[in-house]
């Protein structure tokens, strides 16, 4: 991480207002690269809202501003987030159940060969190699003609998680990846989270439990009623700190009690 740099990511004044909601007020947000931030917030903080900016999916309110690499960027899409290397990973929807993971991992980008058809020698052999060099399957057990249905939730993400990495993403928002999965599955997740850092990429890790994401973040920022209201390193602060801080900012809206 280098603090010269411009981030990777960064919402300056973004607000988003629906109707009479405010969904998102004010908020200044940045990403570095090689960083992974995690966003808390309890329900309707606007977490959701806020992954759905960076996704594209949302537009600020006029006044609000998207920078990537130190650029501005106009016209904030979907298809510009995708552009520049925004990818998400949410629970275990995010994959094709009954296709095999290769099919999975290449979906939506699949490579031809030069008659034009689909070059699926490659995809299996490329799946093979990452599953081996990323993911950490040497047992064998895990194949790449595996259909993902038979495969645990933690495995799922990390397919998922490898995929993005290969597609060169630079910024992953991980939307409650570990929603659902049992603990040993979410260790293995985490640990995807990790290796995401590894690779030099960015992240965006939201999840609902403290306990999760905590161990894997470099700088934690607390989201309440569509506001910013804190910001923290785990270097900073003890998880039992932190869980006590968000306690008194759902009861009373401050960090103070
Ligand atoms: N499309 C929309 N139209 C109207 N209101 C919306 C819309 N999207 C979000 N909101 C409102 O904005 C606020 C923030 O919602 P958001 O889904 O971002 O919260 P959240 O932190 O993700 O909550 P949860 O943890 O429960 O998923 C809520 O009051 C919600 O009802």
């Amino acid at each position: 991480m280098d603090a010269t740099e411009p981030p990777v990511m960064e919402l300056r004044g973004v607000s988003k207002t629906f109707g009479e909601v405010r969904a998102l007020s004010d908020v200044d947000f940045h990403v570095r690269r090689g960083e992974i931030v995690g966003l808390l917030g309890d329900n309707g903080s606007g977490k959701s809202t806020m992954v759905k900016m960076m996704m594209g999916y949302h537009r600020p309110d006029p006044g609000g501003e998207v920078w990537f690499e130190g650029e501005r960027v106009q016209g904030w899409s979907v298809a510009k987030a995708r552009a520049l290397g925004i990818e998400t990973v949410y629970q275990e929807r995010a994959l094709a159940d009954l296709q095999s993971v290769w099919r999975n991992m290449f979906m939506g980008r699949e490579p031809v060969n030069r008659f034009g058809l689909l070059d699926i020698r490659r995809m299996r052999r490329e799946a093979a190699a990452l599953m081996k060099g990323h993911m950490g399957f040497t047992s064998g057990a895990v194949h790449p003609d595996n259909v993902v249905q038979t495969m645990s939730g933690g495995e799922k993400q990390g397919v998922a998680i490898t995929r993005a990495l290969f597609f060169e993403a630079r910024l992953v928002v991980l939307d409650e990846p570990t929603m659902g999965l049992s603990l040993s599955e979410t260790q293995k997740t985490l640990d995807f989270v990790r290796s995401i850092k590894e690779a030099g990429r960015s992240a965006v890790f939201i999840d609902h439990n403290v306990y999760h994401v905590y161990p894997v973040v470099d700088r934690l920022v607390l989201l309440d009623r569509g506001r910013i209201a804190g910001e923290f390193t785990p270097a900073g602060i003890t998880l039992e700190q932190l869980t006590d801080r968000l306690r008194t900012v759902a009861r009373t809206g401050r960090l103070e009690g």
